[in-house]
């Protein structure tokens, strides 16, 4: 686009900025509160909301809260919620069964969310780090993260949660030829309408801190990630991923951490049209929550800021942890 105006003063920028009315009507990009997904933490439990200590204003809920949670975000507006488990240390093992027990956390609360509110889209995490011994997202073997095994065991996952009622998988664990296997598995069994959601471009980044708290994946995990995760620096990788994800039936891509990585949203919308989300992660959103509990932010208008950028970015919509006092501030 080659902008063209006249010269000053027959064009002064500051005419469009004159007031609310006019600004209102020239600004080109909007927010609203069907372009959130909630990211939620699940634990064991009856009648629990535990502050997760490096995210201000974020719960571990049981699935009582989180079937309260999914309620509030409906009435907000908010069309899908992300269900991530808190699992016991007990129940993590070298071959991370737990991640396709039918009765494990995250499948109990989707079940208990789609029997209570049909119509949110429940998402969810496919990794199997909550599940494993060594906090890794795939199987380790001999200090190797593997590939194939991985997933096998991911499809598997992915199928336990159709059948619970996941509305949306979001597989979030970098493998290669996972988004393949797990379409033809859906079909296979029947999970045609389930949609795949994938982490295409998902970096290995330091922004996830908090949320391995939030799991209790930290204590677990041995060494780093950036075997599957991509390295932060690389931009071409991340369109070659997102194309190769959508060749193999991905519905949605993703790009993760988010406002590091505007430009990658930018460039995979632009270069791909699919629709593309972006996760505020929750290093980002400690930040601006942990700036907002120091008063050296101003809260709404920080986080409203930080969520327009997303949508102007070319984003179709966030996760984001704001999302629910983003939608209050919203319906104002
Ligand atoms: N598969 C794990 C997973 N799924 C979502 C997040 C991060 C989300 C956040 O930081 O808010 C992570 C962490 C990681 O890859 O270590």
């Amino acid at each position: 686009m080659l902008p063209s105006q006249a010269p000053f003063p027959a064009t002064r920028h500051r005419r469009l900025r004159q007031s609310p009315a006019i600004r209102s009507l020239v600004g080109q990009t909007s927010l609203s509160p069907s372009d959130f997904i909630w990211p939620v933490f699940v634990r064991d439990g009856e009648g629990i909301s535990e502050p997760v200590g490096s995210m201000p204003g974020v719960n571990r809920l049981s699935v009582d809260k989180v079937v309260e949670a999914a309620r509030e975000a409906h009435a907000l507006g908010i069309p899908a919620i992300c269900l991530f488990p808190y699992t016991a240390p007990a129940l993590k093992t070298p071959d991370c069964a737990e991640a396709w027990n039918p009765e494990n956390l995250s499948n109990r609360a989707t079940r208990a969310i789609k029997d209570a509110v049909p119509d949110i889209a429940v998402m969810t995490d496919v990794a199997l780090d909550p599940y494993n011994s060594d906090g890794h997202d795939g199987i380790v073997e001999n200090g190797v993260i593997v590939n194939d095994a991985s997933v096998e065991a991911l499809v598997k996952q992915a199928l336990s949660q159709a059948a619970a009622g996941a509305d949306i998988i979001g597989p979030s664990d970098m493998m290669d030829g996972r988004i393949g296997a797990m379409r033809a598995a859906l079909e296979a069994e029947g999970h045609q309408n389930v949609l795949l959601l994938s982490y295409s471009a998902k970096f290995a980044s330091a922004f996830y801190g908090p949320f391995r708290d939030a799991v209790g994946a930290s204590g677990a995990l041995k060494g780093d990630k950036k075997t599957y995760q991509m390295d932060p620096g690389n931009s071409d990788e991340a369109m070659r991923l997102i194309e190769r994800d959508l060749q193999e039936g991905a519905d949605m891509v993703m790009v993760k951490p988010g406002m590091p990585y505007l430009d990658i949203c930018r460039r995979a919308k632009d270069m791909f049209g699919a629709p593309t989300f972006a996760y505020q992660v929750s290093g980002e959103y400690a930040m601006i929550a942990g700036a907002i509990e120091r008063g050296w932010l101003d809260g709404d208008k920080v986080m409203m800021e930080s969520l327009m950028s997303f949508r102007r970015a070319g984003c179709d919509g966030i996760l984001t942890y704001f999302a629910p006092q983003a939608a209050r501030l919203l319906a104002e």
